[in-house]
């Protein structure tokens, strides 16, 4: 057995308290093997925690990672208009190499910021399973499938693409890997094909995860077209299975969270695309009141525009309280229960909790700085006050991803100059 021994530090459990301990990692299983005083000896390798908070790695609930190349091309436009006009135009220019580029961007933003997993849904998504097993990430990833401005036959092609994507990566990279079917949104997909598709990804047996109730826009058609809510139209077409999750849930009425909250399906949270794009205000107090299982997400970087978790608790736990109106609304604990245990139980992952017998996945934030000094609690600190730039070392699957902010599985600065280059050529070629 070779082991890690991450020393010294504070430790976040899953109950939220915080307790000095150090972390004994089984490196050839994943797994965390202890959680307790000086296990450092006799360890085969050590990452130094003191004055460290060592914490689950973050779990992006939500995200299209290769749009980092789109990062600052179309801001200050709202949902529609933002797709329509400046982003599906540039993706359909997008290539294999573009891809792989603004992924290989994106999950080193990730490793970064102690993002260690994520669900993702986009395009050339074989490419983007080959990153994430490089960079060693843990990762659901499906192909976004949409009916709108396609012909039949290309429908049916996109989305057998998406049930193909979905059996043939899932499992990979020593399981670190799994799938989902992914329908793009309620609105994108017209319901004879999700009548037609849903069933195939059970019996595939692979989550749905989709964009739901994200603007007043798109819950209008369905109220109309259909005479029911969008979250009852999502159940009439078999989307609320206790597995099944989606972005967003901005406008939700009563009687859809308590749809929510009966079905087990979980919504990720991306209150930073929601503020962007101005969707407006997720009412996530009541979610929870309800116990409906919520994640965080950042969307992708065009609306965001960064891909760090701990900026997502932070506008989680603003938006939560301004949408509520109570300041006690949405607190610290709840944000970071969030951006850990409530991400990975969304996205179907066993991880986001550091306790024996769960997989290793760690993120170890320096506390010795100006902006988180006092130490009253270390909570408050990770929900209001830490930055990206706090991750010391990010752990997954038991792995050490980056050490002293040097990231191992990645050339960060080859990484950087392909990202510019291939976003450079993509906005060209969507220019001609
Ligand atoms: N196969 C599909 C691709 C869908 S990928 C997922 C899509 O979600 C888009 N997207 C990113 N953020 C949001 C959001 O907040 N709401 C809805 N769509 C989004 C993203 O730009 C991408 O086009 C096709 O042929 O177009
Ligand atoms: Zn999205």
């Amino acid at each position: 057995m070779t082991t890690l021994a991450i020393t010294g530090g504070q430790v976040l459990l899953p109950d939220n308290t915080v307790t000095w301990a150090d972390v004994l990692v089984d490196q050839d299983s994943g797994e965390i093997l202890e959680v307790g005083d000086d296990l450092a000896g006799g360890a085969d390798d050590t990452l130094d925690a003191s004055d460290s908070l060592v914490t689950p790695g973050f779990v992006n609930g939500h995200c299209h990672v290769a749009m980092t190349l789109l990062r600052g091309h179309a801001d200050d436009k709202p949902l529609d208009a933002w797709l329509q006009e400046d982003i599906w135009p540039v993706e359909a220019e997008l290539t294999a190499d573009s891809i792989r580029a603004g992924t290989e961007l994106g999950v080193l933003e990730m490793i970064k910021s102690g993002t260690t997993s994520f669900a993702d849904m986009y395009f050339f998504v074989p490419t983007i399973a080959d990153v994430v097993d490089k960079a060693g990430l843990r990762a659901r990833l499906g192909h976004g499938v949409i009916s709108v401005g396609k012909d039949e036959d290309a429908v049916h092609e996109d989305a057998q693409e998406g049930l193909e994507v979905a059996a043939e990566i899932d499992g990979m990279a020593d399981g670190r890997i799994t799938s989902a079917f992914m329908p793009h949104s309620l609105t994108t997909v017209d319901g004879q094909y999700l009548s037609e598709y849903v069933p195939e990804a059970r019996d595939l047996g692979v989550p749905v995860h989709y964009h739901a109730n994200e603007t007043e826009d798109e819950v209008t058609p369905i109220v109309e077209n259909h005479g029911v809510r969008p979250l009852a139209y999502a159940a009439e077409k078999g989307m609320l299975e206790a597995e099944d999750f989606f972005a967003h849930g901005v406008h939700v009425d009563e009687s859809e969270i308590g749809l929510l909250a009966e079905a087990g399906t979980s919504v990720i949270h991306c209150p930073a695309s929601n503020m962007k794009l101005a969707s407006g205000m997720a009412p996530i107090q009541r979610m929870l009141d309800a116990g409906v299982t919520v994640g965080l997400g950042t969307d992708g970087a065009a609306s965001n525009n960064d891909l760090s978790m701990l900026d997502e608790a932070r506008d989680a736990a603003m938006l939560g309280k301004l949408a509520a109106d109570d300041a006690s609304a949405v607190p610290a604990e709840a944000v970071v229960t969030m951006a850990t245990q409530g991400s990975a139980d969304a996205i179907g992952l066993d991880t986001g909790r550091i306790a024996a017998g769960k997989p290793a996945d760690l993120a170890v934030i320096d506390l010795e700085q100006p902006h988180l000094t006092p130490r009253h609690d270390p909570v408050s600190h990770l929900a209001y006050a830490a930055a990206a730039s706090d991750v010391r070392h990010t752990v997954c699957d038991g792995q050490v991803l980056m050490r002293d902010r040097e990231v191992l599985t990645l050339d960060e600065d080859a990484v950087l100059s392909r990202a510019t280059e291939e976003a450079d050529a993509l906005l060209a070629r969507a220019d001609d």
